[in-house]
């Protein structure tokens, strides 16, 4: 079973179409990395996945349920945190707690507080006077401590300082591998979704330009260094100056002229030259 799947989705706000025809799949237990430039649509697909907004047209399954306006019960087995997420601001991490928890019968209260321990989140400070980074951490302990078996994370660590982002991070690894929890994150740093996602998706201008493992995309995606211009043949595409795409099988079947290089890509470099794209047909 597939934990979510997106169906050529359509949405709209007003006259701005966020999601056009967006399809993706992400599977069960994985870490998958969300991609896209600002605007792209990656908060519009999560909040849509968390039943916040309903699609104009297409199909969407979340764990395993095929569904037009997510229902209550499966919310409950659902963890979201939001770019910048609002709590009631006069209540404490642990009157958070006990007031969330209170929704969920699979909250576990010892989880919650070893979770504020670990990250550091102060039990007895307001909400409303913890920095934004602590707030988020927040976010994270009251959206882990349900144990849901799909979280949805839009920006987790963009707030987080260098050791706030670390321990983040290693909470979400525990949790997918001990726990088998499916994590679907978007993030602008690419190093950090090359590293803990075992499949990516970029999205532009609401549609997935690319769905896979980074080593695929890395297949896919080279450079091909030459003194000269050099023009590959049919079924190559080019991204951006020296940088193409084009089937893996391609690439090494292609007879390439004395002196040329093909050279491969870091997942930022191949992100860039898709960015790049994308500005121009924009
Ligand atoms: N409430 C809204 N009303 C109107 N347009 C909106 C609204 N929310 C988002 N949009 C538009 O929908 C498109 C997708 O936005 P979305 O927030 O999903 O992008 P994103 O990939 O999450 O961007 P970012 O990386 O900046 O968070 C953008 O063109 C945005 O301006």
């Amino acid at each position: 079973m597939n934990a979510v799947e997106l169906d050529s989705v359509i949405h709209r706000y007003g006259k701005v179409k966020a999601l056009d025809g967006l399809s993706l799949t992400v599977r069960q237990g994985e870490m998958f990395g969300f991609l896209g430039r600002n605007g792209a649509g990656k908060t519009t697909t999560l909040k849509m996945l968390m039943g916040l907004l309903r699609p104009d047209s297409g199909r969407i399954t979340v764990l395993g349920r095929s569904v037009k306006r997510i229902p209550a019960k499966l919310k409950q087995r659902i963890g979201y945190v939001c770019q910048e997420p609002n709590f009631y601001p006069w209540m404490t991490a642990d009157q958070l707690g006990a007031f969330v928890g209170s929704f969920y019968p699979t909250w576990d209260a010892p989880e919650f507080q070893r979770l504020l321990r670990i990250l550091d989140v102060p039990r007895d400070r307001r909400a409303s006077e913890m920095s934004g980074g602590t707030r988020t951490k927040l976010g994270l302990a009251l959206a882990l401590a349900p144990r849901p078996e799909l979280l949805l994370l839009d920006e987790p660590t963009a707030g987080l300082d260098p050791v706030a982002r670390r321990e983040f991070n290693d909470q979400l690894q525990v949790l997918q591998r001990e726990q088998g929890t499916t994590v679907m994150f978007s993030s602008h740093l690419v190093g950090e979704v090359e590293q803990l996602a075992q499949r990516v998706g970029i999205v532009q201008s609401g549609a997935c330009r690319f769905e896979g493992e980074v080593s695929d995309l890395r297949r896919q995606v080279r450079r091909i260094v030459a003194d000269a211009g050099v023009a590959p043949g049919e079924g190559f595409t080019q991204l951006r100056g020296d940088i193409w795409q084009a089937d893996p099988a391609l690439w090494e079947q292609s007879a390439w002229p004395p002196g040329v290089v093909v050279a491969s890509l870091s997942l930022e470099d191949i992100f860039l030259a898709f960015a790049r794209t994308d500005s121009v047909s924009a």
